[in-house]
């Protein structure tokens, strides 16, 4: 199969984990929430290549922890911007030739392998792919705290990352979203909205993304169990 690189946005501020730090230096099983996903990208034998995207101001301690992990996938670190789709192209600024990118975030350090192989199995069938899940909860549009909608749950899937493109048509759709201003909350909604379909392969409930304290305490249970503490 095809190999590819990965642009992995690790340049948020993790305001919403209100650890006073970016997240991604945070501990889960005593390693760095970024390093645990770097590593499953260290291992996979059809990954490229790395490039980081990650603060000016954090160069320093990243290529620290790179350095005592024995990383050596990372091709390039990368300066990331004020929001995630900035980071991203950024990152993409920096890839040259037409590969297969994936794009990981940081922040979501439990995919695993054979889910990223099944992902570039349908880049590579469909020409372009991401991973989610069926939502599992009622999803309700709000209006000042009045349910006003209840949304049919059958069609309603939770998009996570690795997304998966060919560098010469994400980075085309990073280019005129941003030319147009526009923002979307993922890649996908980016080839979506230069009118490119993207075909969903379903994934695994613990790809979560560590957002809020509470993720930790799942992440932590998520590590427990893949180590064989409890069923
Ligand atoms: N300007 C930004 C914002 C986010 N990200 C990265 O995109 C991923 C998903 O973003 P999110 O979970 O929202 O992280 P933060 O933006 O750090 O979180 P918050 O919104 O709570 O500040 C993370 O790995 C984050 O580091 C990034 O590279 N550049
Ligand atoms: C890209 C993403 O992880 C897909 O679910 C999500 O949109 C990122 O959102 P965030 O607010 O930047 O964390």
């Amino acid at each position: 199969m095809e190999k590819y690189k990965v642009v992995i946005p690790a340049a948020g501020q993790g305001k919403r984990m209100k650890a006073g730090k970016n997240k991604q230096f945070l501990l889960l099983d005593q390693v760095p929430l970024l390093i645990h996903t770097i590593l499953v990208f260290e291992e996979d034998i059809l990954c490229d290549g790395i490039i980081l995207v990650i603060n000016k101001d954090e160069f320093d301690d990243v290529k620290q922890l790179l350095l005592e992990f024995g990383i050596k996938k990372v091709e390039k670190l990368v300066v990331g911007g004020k929001e995630r789709q900035q980071s991203v192209y950024e990152g993409l600024k920096s890839i040259e030739g037409d590969p297969i990118v994936l794009v990981h975030d940081g922040a979501r350090p439990f995919i695993q392998i054979d889910k990223i192989h099944k992902l570039v199995s349908a880049f590579i069938k469909n020409g372009s792919a991401t991973i989610g899940t069926p939502v599992k909860d009622t999803i309700k549009e709000v209006v000042d705290g009045k349910a006003t909608k209840t949304v049919d749950r059958s069609r309603l899937w939770a998009i996570q990352t690795p997304q998966a493109f060919r560098h010469s048509q994400i980075y085309r759709a990073h280019q005129t979203a941003e030319s147009n201003n526009y923002f979307g909350t993922d890649d996908a909604s980016i080839m979506e909205y230069i009118g490119e379909s993207v075909y969903i392969v379903e994934g695994d409930y613990e790809n979560i993304k560590i957002t809020t304290p509470e993720d930790l305490l799942f992440g932590e249970a998520i590590i427990g169990k893949r180590k064989g503490e409890f069923k």
